[in-house]
């Protein structure tokens, strides 16, 4: 199981591969999976944001973890394995992060409960009630896909429980890395990737970084050159990674990424479930470049 200490580095969401009429499609999550662990990530997340939370049922999850166990143990790597288990609803995401830990995964992802409009208290409560299951949790928050964004205060509150290991902030900026600094000691994993190096700058531990499994070794430079405390250095590499990562974000995540794989023939199919759609034609051609 993850412990605080292990939140640092790069962890790539992963996305949930379908063919062409919607089905999940375990053979090109293998391939797909067998190619990125290739490289040192410190960690993978199945069903986050990337792996189409909203639209993939628990067992297509349970599916998606096994074949990765079955990958990660084929590789002879040890690469970590936290689940998305957050939704809106309280009791759900006990029942699904209670079953991620029986299955063995190292981590939960948990974002904040969207839609409902809770309370900062409600909030708190929603992870108070999770982390109970036991197993290590990193908050999620990310207020652009949620449409609500907490306090400092509530989340220094979330941080402050035990077995609430980290915080992956996707805000799309550094307010929140600023306004907790000093007043935690648990990392805190970039979430935005074009704010990668800036965040690294204000004491990010990592990122988990959607983009990042492309030019996946050039990330891992950006990240082992900030912990050595080369910032400038951290972010002219950076630099060189933005026009990707920004072109990968124009439409919404994971339509571009997905095409981009097919493309390399790494998936089947760009498929994405409604109501995602997959990329326009204007973006196929500005993202071919970097095929
Ligand atoms: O799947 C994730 O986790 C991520 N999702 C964010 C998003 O799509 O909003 C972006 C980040 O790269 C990781």
């Amino acid at each position: 199981m993850l412990q605080s200490n292990d939140l640092k580095g790069i962890f790539v969401p992963v996305v949930t591969p379908f063919t062409q009429d919607g089905e999940l499609d375990l053979p090109s999550f293998e391939r797909y999976l067998g190619q990125l662990l290739r490289h040192p990530i410190q960690g993978i997340v199945i069903n986050g944001t990337t792996g189409e939370a909203p639209t993939v049922e628990w067992a297509e999850v349970e599916a998606l973890f096994e074949v990765a166990r079955t990958v990660i143990r084929r590789l002879g790597v040890r690469t970590p394995i936290i689940v998305g288990t957050g939704t809106n609803d309280t009791r759900t995401t006990v029942r699904r992060t209670a079953a991620a830990g029986e299955w063995g995964a190292d981590a939960v992802l948990v974002v904040t409960p969207y839609y409902s409009r809770p309370s900062e208290e409600g909030t708190f409560r929603h992870f108070q009630a999770v982390v109970e299951t036991g197993t290590p949790l990193v908050a999620y928050e990310v207020p652009e896909r949620t449409g609500i964004r907490l306090s400092a205060e509530t989340m220094e509150r979330i941080l402050t429980l035990d077995g609430v290991i980290g915080l992956k902030d996707a805000t799309g900026g550094i307010d929140l890395l600023h306004a907790l600094a000093g007043r935690t000691e648990k990392p805190m994993m970039a979430g935005s990737d074009d704010t990668f190096a800036r965040m690294l700058r204000r004491g990010a531990s990592g990122g988990i970084l959607a983009s990042a499994q492309f030019r996946t070794e050039a990330f891992l430079e950006v990240n082992r050159l900030a912990a050595n405390g080369l910032f400038d250095e951290a972010e002219a590499a950076f630099s060189k990674l933005l026009p990707l990562t920004r072109l990968l974000f124009r439409e919404t995540n994971p339509s571009p990424i997905k095409w981009m794989l097919a493309q390399s023939g790494i998936l089947a199919s760009d498929e994405v479930r409604l109501p995602l759609t997959p990329i326009t034609r204007s973006l196929q051609e500005e993202l071919s470049a970097f095929l």
